[in-house]
């Protein structure tokens, strides 16, 4: 009887705590996030008077609060941005509430105590994410719930790959190669660039297996993409600079045949002349192509080469039909030639280290300030910025969908012959 009576006073103030929560009658993080704000040094003083940042709009969504504020004059957005640890911090310092959605999870039939005790258990370490962007207003983004530290791979449709798990309804991202054709990657060490590579590569596997051609260059002592060797998608695989520049020729030369069949139907593209086939390009760690880190003449001379046909997929390679991916972990000024970094309207960077090194990759700050969490990428196209997190892929995934396709040793060996074969055809690089 008396527990009875506990359960049902403690589920009654419970859920009139969650109902006006849930009317956002008594949440009021805006409030706070000013106070903290304020606190943190963001006013500004003028003369007698201080300019503090005002609450313009608040709105619930489903995934939390979104609140909008203007910033006093004298301040940036980032000013803002570098606080973002203290107003996370900040908002999380605080007791912890049960929601109305929360409510709805319980099921009245099964033992109401245990749940509400793993329902405690689960809000006690549970931590607001907040993210910020500016539209000429500072948007402040508080979500609910933290976006997942893991999320599991799955194939992508055709040309679209999955890019991530974003926090908007918990959905997942993908990134259409027809649409925006060429990505420019970027990620301090162990944060995920690999794993993502790999991700592409076996989506594109499994949706497009007759279509999908790979030119790989790994210059990473070829650990990474050695697994995709032997499989008749990639014409070939290259794991030295020198080898590099055999591999980015012989695409290159490939693009030129198509212009040249393009020409001979009358189309402008791929799309328009019925080319199904799709040509990607991918580098990993294309700083190890980078001139001006050469130590010889030689070297420097092979480096420019490299980029300068990189250049030329970029600018010209879409409507062919070719698609470049360019990785690194070293985002400094020169690192990406300047027209693949203009030709890539996508761009996915993992934490790094500087605000600089995010703006080499994004051409803005704020991959600097993700957490550290492996996996966790701002993923920005053209008029989009997201923050997600990145499938992790196992290898089991990548072995069971390219087993079908690996070749043969008769089939290895005939491939080998026809590259050299087109090796000797590739003369010199002349611009199209
Ligand atoms: N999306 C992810 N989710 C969870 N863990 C991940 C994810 N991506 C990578 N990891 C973990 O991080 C480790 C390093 O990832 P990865 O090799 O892709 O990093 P990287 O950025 O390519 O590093 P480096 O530049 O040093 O080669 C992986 O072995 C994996 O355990």
């Amino acid at each position: 009887m008396l527990f009875e009576i506990l359960t049902t006073s403690l589920m009654g103030g419970i859920a009139l705590k969650a109902f006006s929560k849930h009317k956002g009658l008594s949440s009021n993080d805006s409030g706070k996030i000013q106070r903290i704000m304020s606190l943190s040094g963001l006013n500004v003083r003028d003369g007698k008077d201080t300019l503090t940042t005002q609450l313009v709009k608040k709105k619930r969504f489903e995934w939390g609060w979104e609140y909008k504020y203007r910033i006093p004059l004298g301040r940036s957005f980032g000013d803002y941005e570098a606080k973002i640890k203290v107003l996370e911090d900040g908002l999380n310092n605080r007791k912890k509430n049960i929601t109305f959605s929360d409510m709805k999870q319980l099921d009245f039939n099964k033992d109401l105590l245990l749940q509400l005790q793993q329902l405690w258990k689960t809000k006690l370490t549970e931590r607001k994410e907040i993210e910020l962007s500016y539209d000429g207003l500072l948007i402040v983004r508080v979500y609910d719930k933290p976006l997942a530290k893991e999320v599991s791979f799955t194939s992508g449709e055709g040309w679209r790959v999955p890019v991530g798990l974003i926090r908007a309804l918990n959905t997942l991202k993908f990134h259409d190669f027809e649409i925006v054709p060429h990505l420019v990657l970027g990620g301090a060490t162990r944060y995920g660039k690999s794993n993502f590579i790999n991700s592409v590569i076996t989506s594109l596997v499994h949706s497009e297996p007759s279509s999908v051609n790979f030119y790989l260059i790994d210059l990473k002592g070829g650990v990474e993409l050695c697994d995709y060797e032997n499989i008749k998608q990639t014409v070939s695989i290259a794991y030295e600079p020198e080898e590099a520049l055999n591999t980015l020729q012989l695409a290159y030369s490939r693009m030129r045949e198509i212009q040249s069949e393009l020409r001979r139907k009358g189309k402008k593209n791929v799309q328009e002349g019925g080319i199904k086939e799709r040509y990607f390009i991918i580098v990993d760690e294309v700083g190890e192509l980078n001139p001006t880190e050469a130590v010889t003449k030689e070297e420097k001379i092979l480096k420019q080469q490299c980029q300068t046909i990189m250049s030329q997929i970029a600018r010209l390679g879409a409507g062919l039909g070719f698609r470049q991916i360019l990785a690194t972990q070293y985002p400094t000024g020169d690192v990406i030639p300047r027209q693949c970094k203009q030709n890539s309207d996508a761009k996915l960077s993992f934490r790094v280290q500087s605000a600089t090194a995010s703006r080499v990759v994004l051409d803005e700050t704020g991959a600097e300030l993700l957490p550290q969490i492996k996996g966790r990428a701002i993923y920005q196209t053209a008029d989009k910025r997201e923050i997600l997190q990145t499938p992790l892929i196992t290898s089991d995934i990548i072995q069971s969908t390219i087993l079908p396709h690996l070749l043969g040793e008769e089939e290895i060996h005939e491939k080998e012959t026809i590259i050299e074969q087109r090796r000797i055809d590739t003369v010199t690089f002349t611009e199209v």
